[in-house]
Formats: C-alpha cells, structure tokens, sequence
C-alpha cells in the first residue's frame, strides 16, 4: 500500500540530512501542490479564482490607495475616438522613468538614432508636480500571466478585453490635491506630449503644380546657425518670431487674426529661400509653396488657401515674376471678359488664359488674415521690391521687410566656420584681408560659398576667394549668382 503523501512528507522531516531526503521533501511538495491546484482549479470557478488573484496582488502592490487617494483611469479610447490624453501619457511617462527602475521594455526603431526605454507597467512610476507625489500605474491584463493553459489565458484576455476594452492608464494622487492635478498637471502632461511631437515631426514641403497639394519631406539643410546673416538682422528675425508665438492671446484679445506677413527682398542668391527653410525649421511649421504660375482662377487660389493648415508658412516666391500680379494698373487687362475664353493659339492649340488677378491676391490676403486657422506666416520673397504693388506690401498684410543683401564681414563668418569645417572656429589669418575686401565689393553668399568648397584645405579656398574678390574689385561688377 502506497504511504500517504503528507505522512511521507512529514516523515521526510525527520531524516533531513541526506541529500536524497531533500530530494524526497522537494517531490513530495511538487506533488501537493499539483493536486492542491488541480483542486483549486476544479472547486473554484476561473471568474473567481481571476477575482481573488487580482484582490491579492492588488493589496500586496505598490500601489495600494488609501481612502484619501484620487485614482484616474485614462483609457485609450474615449468613445471609440482615440483619447489623446492617453496618448500623451503613454510619451511623458518614459520621461520619468529614473536609472533606478528595475524591469523596464527597451528598444530601438530603424528611423531613430538612440534607444528606446518604456516602462512596463511592473513597477508603479512616481513622478512629482509641484511638491504632489503622482502615481502612474497600467491597467492591462497582465493577470492573464498567472495562468499557464494557454486556452485559460486566452478566455481571460478576452474577458479583460470586454472588460477594460482596451489599455489604459490609472494616476493616483491625494485627494487634496484634485483641483491642482486636474487643472495644471494634466494640461502639463499634454503641453510636454505637444512638445516631443512637434520635436519628433518630420517637416513637410507642399506645393502645387495642378490640382490639389503635393507634400514631401522638407530636406532643405539650412537652419539659423548655418545662415550667414548679420548676427544683430539674425535676432531681430528670431526675436520677431518668438514674439508672434507668444502672442496667441493678446491677437486674440486686440481681436487681430493670429498671422504675420514677411517680404525678404535683395538680389538672387542671398539666402531668401534658405531663410524660409530656417524660419519653418526654427517653428516647427510646415511650407506651402503657392506658385502662382499653377493657379488659373481666383476660386483655385481660395481652395489652395482651404486646403492649407494650421501652424504653417505659406510662401510666394519671386512674386515680381508673376507679371499678372504686379500693379493694379494691369488687373483690367486680365478681367477682360473676352480673354476668359480658350484661345486658339497658333498650332491651334486650345489655351485657357489666366484669370488671376491682383484683386484676387489681395482677396486672397485679407481672407487669410481675417479667417481661415491660425498660426499662419505668410512670405513672399523678390528679387525688386520696388516693382511689387504698394497695397501687397501694407502693414497689416506684409508686416517685416527683410533685406537680404550682399555678403559683409560678420557674416562672412559663420559662412566660412561652417563651410570649413576650422577647428575651435579660430580666427584664420586670412580672414581680415578678406573681410576688408568684402567691405568694397559686392557678393551674395552663395557666390563665396561656391569659392570655399573648391577645397577642403581652409588655405587653398580662402586664397582662392581671395584672388576672386581681388579680381571683382578692379573689374567693380556686381557679382551675384545669375551673373
Ligand atoms: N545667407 C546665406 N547663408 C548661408 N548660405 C547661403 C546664404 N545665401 C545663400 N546661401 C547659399 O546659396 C544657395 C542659394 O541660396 P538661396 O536659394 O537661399 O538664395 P535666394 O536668395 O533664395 O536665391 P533666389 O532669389 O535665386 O531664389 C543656398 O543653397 C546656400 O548654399
């Protein structure tokens, strides 16, 4: 007759010191517990046995609230919509997560350059506001775990699923401090989540050559430290800037459309274009490139502005080239009812003419400024200020005349650091007979940035500019790109 399990167990008790005693203990107590959870799992049904485990590890967590303790779910859907403050949540936690964590997911993806760190939801993350220790925990359905049938596991995650329906977050606070969290740490949370996003977002190009815009990815390198600006101009633009995003409530209370109008004039090749691209850069706006030459009727111009977004730059470049745009004078020409009409042309080719007109660009501005979201900076650039018509320049429409001239000597300067590449950013000892040449002649930075890419060696290049200005001098031509 075979001996009972608890006698051999107990029995086992009294011979301990050998190691096939221990080994005798060890398998009488597998054996127990298999037969006790067989037990368990045939007595008690799995709803409850789901109940009592998530009571237990409840009481024995981190995080057990006491009656003064505010717990707030924060699901990942709020009717069927994604909640974005879940969103936010899920992006600031990893930013508290401390070295001392001890279980934490990590990863990499092939687009970002470091690794990633996430927690886990194992371990409660503390984080503190103003003096309010907050606890975050996840509510998942990591009581699925406890079972090893992987049939029970999935009944369970359904379960849960119908349950919670999806993941989601609990914050625990004092209840003392309720109004305090709800009313500046959550729109804190959210501001840090707006933050990373606009960090993280690629910015866009879009442009226009028929039908609706067309979007890639804005590659132009330029930023304001690479744009060789007089640094005092290069301030005033940033300041300029800083101040229109500060100032969404006092636009709003002035009741002036939230928007700033720029014109960067000056000849080719001084950088209008790479400013633009350091503005969106520096905003974290994305470009909108209206080439007029695209747009065939006043209504397509007011869909192309429709169809724009909020926190953008709208540009028109070049926009004494748009002939049909240059003075009021000419509008009439173009309103003529008879040129609205296909034309034949002389392959007998049928051509609709352009029915765009000034009044329709400024229509187009003052329906910009005074509707049509917020957030909005509107450029144009040109090569002649002088020829644009005196009403596109007003203030109210174009609020900051920048010019962008030729090269002079403080600018020289950031040109030459970065194109090459000086160590320390010292002051080579070519640089004052250059920066003295440069005081008489003139020449966009493009120019000189073509001469100091000639040669990796900083001497070679620099001395090659050199006898280029020195030649530009005698000859006193303008140098500029085009030229
Ligand atoms: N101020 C500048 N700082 C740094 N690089 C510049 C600057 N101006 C011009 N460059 C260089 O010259 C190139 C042409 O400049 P950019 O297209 O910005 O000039 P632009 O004034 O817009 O010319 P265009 O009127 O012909 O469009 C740039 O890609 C850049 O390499």
């Amino acid at each position: 007759m075979k001996t009972p399990i608890v006698n051999r167990f107990s029995s086992s008790f009294t011979n301990i010191g050998s190691a096939s005693s221990w080994f005798e203990i060890y398998a009488a107590f597998s054996t127990f517990m298999m037969l006790l959870r067989t037990a368990i799992n045939d007595l008690i049904p799995l709803g409850l046995r789901t109940f009592i485990i998530s009571k237990l590890k409840y009481f024995f967590s981190d995080y057990h609230p006491n009656n003064n303790t505010v717990s707030l779910q924060i699901h990942q859907f709020w009717d069927g919509n994604a909640n974005h403050l879940f969103n936010a949540a899920k992006e600031y936690l990893p930013t508290k997560i401390s070295h001392t964590y001890k279980s934490l997911k990590v990863g990499k993806l092939s687009k970002n350059k470091n690794i990633l760190f996430a927690f886990d939801g194992k371990q409660v993350v503390v984080d503190e506001f103003e003096g309010i220790k907050l606890k975050w925990k996840i509510i998942e359905d990591s009581e699925v775990d406890d079972f090893d049938n992987p049939k029970e596991k999935a009944f369970n995650r359904r379960r849960l699923k119908r349950y919670y329906e999806e993941d989601g977050l609990m914050l625990s606070f004092d209840e003392k401090h309720r109004d305090k969290v709800m009313n500046e740490y959550i729109p804190y949370v959210l501001s840090v989540y707006e933050n990373i996003k606009a960090g993280q977002r690629t910015l866009k190009i879009h442009s226009m050559q028929t039908g609706p815009w067309q979007s890639s990815d804005l590659t132009h390198p330029a930023s304001f430290e690479s744009l060789a600006l007089d640094p005092d101009l290069k301030k005033v633009i940033i300041d300029d800037l800083d101040r229109f995003l500060r100032r969404k409530e006092l636009y709003k209370k002035v009741g002036k459309p939230w928007k700033r109008g720029y014109l960067l004039y000056g000849p080719p090749g001084t950088g209008k274009s790479s400013l633009i691209a350091a503005m969106a850069k520096y905003l974290k706006f994305d470009v909108y490139d209206l080439e007029l030459s695209a747009i065939y009727s006043n209504s397509e111009l007011m869909r192309a502005m429709r169809e724009t977004s909020n926190s953008s730059i709208i540009v028109i470049e070049d926009i004494d080239c748009n002939t049909e745009v240059l003075h009021r004078s000419k509008q009439d020409k173009f309103l003529d009812k008879d040129q609205l009409d296909p034309v034949l042309d002389l392959k007998g080719t049928k051509k609709v003419p352009k029915r765009f007109t000034m009044s329709g660009l400024l229509n187009y501005m003052d329906g910009l400024w005074s509707s049509y979201g917020d957030e909005r900076i509107v450029i144009f650039t040109t090569n002649h200020r002088d020829k644009i018509d005196p009403a596109l320049l007003r203030p109210g429409r174009m609020d900051m005349h920048i010019h962008l001239s030729f090269l002079k000597a403080k600018a020289f300067r950031t040109l030459a650091y970065n194109y090459l590449d000086i160590e320390g950013n010292h002051h080579h000892p070519l640089f004052d007979q250059i920066e003295e040449l440069l005081e008489k002649v003139e020449v966009t930075p493009a120019v000189v940035a073509e001469y100091l890419l000639r040669s990796e060696d900083p001497d070679v290049a620099l001395q090659g500019l050199i006898q280029f200005l020195q030649e530009t001098d005698v000859s006193k031509e303008i140098m500029t790109v085009a030229t």
